[in-house]
């Protein structure tokens, strides 16, 4: 018998249901309005990318807003600055809480785009693409970049200072990442595969506890999901690990700064 989708209310998850999106995957509306009710009220984000978006467009954002869903709009906007900002003078207003752009569309049009969302009042997190979690090594190689978590860097550094709230990454490059940005900065991570689940496209997976330890503070929760014999189940395994990585991350770093503060001062 599948696990009943009231488990997944339990505040004992709070922050992974907060951290987390469930990636709506599917061909319409009517396909993604049937997640949202078998998930039930327990998972409140989710991504819409797009499949959903070009089948169905900015209405279908506005119904899962009024659900009241957090809502990460995954369009990957890769266009010259111009373009991408008038594109996310569209996005921004549709009550989302996360919209995108490829970092590899180049420092302008990262400048753009913030510029385009800072005008509004209650605007989204803007993100940047770093290198897509399907690409290894070879295929960076190929496309003449460094290699993978060389390039993350790289273009994360460049979202940063252009004023782009955090990046999707790789949970191997976040650890990388983390030094060198504002506080605050979100490090959305997909490419999620539990342990014994198979892989598919995604050249750089890591488990949801691994992301979390790295260093990841949204996970994006795809086919892990979706494709479960128990979907329910599967998600609510999958909170668990999150849950488990960020009590003992919060306990290491509340140990680490408590240590630091009693320490006597040698200098
Ligand atoms: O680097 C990236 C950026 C975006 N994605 C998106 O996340 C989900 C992952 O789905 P899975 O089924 O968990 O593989 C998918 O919608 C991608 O478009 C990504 O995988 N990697």
């Amino acid at each position: 018998m599948e696990k009943d989708a009231a488990l997944l209310t339990h505040p004992r998850y709070d922050w992974a249901r907060r951290h987390s999106y469930v990636a709506l995957d599917v061909p319409d509306g009517r396909a993604a309005l049937a997640w949202v009710r078998r998930l039930g009220p327990g998972v409140t984000g989710y991504k819409v990318g797009m499949e959903l978006f070009y089948a169905e467009g900015p209405r279908f954002l506005t119904r899962l807003v009024s659900l009241g869903k957090r809502v990460f709009l995954d369009l990957k906007l890769h266009d010259i600055p111009t373009t991408v900002a008038r594109a996310l003078k569209v996005l921004a207003p549709l009550g989302v809480e996360m919209v995108n752009v490829h970092a590899s569309a180049g420092r302008k049009a990262l400048a753009a785009a913030c510029e385009a969302v800072a005008v509004l009042p209650d605007r989204p997190l803007l993100i940047a693409v770093t290198v897509l979690t399907s690409l290894d090594a070879a295929a960076c190689t190929e496309l003449g970049w460094s290699a993978p978590e060389e390039t993350a860097v790289r273009l994360a550094r460049m979202a940063a200072e252009t004023g782009c709230d955090g990046v999707v990454a790789s949970a191997h490059d976040v650890p990388r990442l983390t030094g060198h940005m504002p506080a605050g900065f979100e490090f959305v991570v997909p490419g999620i595969r539990p342990p014994g689940v198979a892989r598919d496209d995604q050249a750089r997976a890591a488990t949801p506890g691994e992301a979390v330890s790295l260093g990841a503070t949204r996970l994006v929760l795809g086919r892990a999901v979706t494709r479960a014999a128990d979907p329910v189940a599967a998600l609510l395994a999958i909170w668990d690990e999150m849950t488990a990585a960020h009590t003992s991350r919060t306990a290491a770093q509340e140990g680490s700064s408590s240590k630091g503060s009693f320490e006597p001062d040698t200098g």
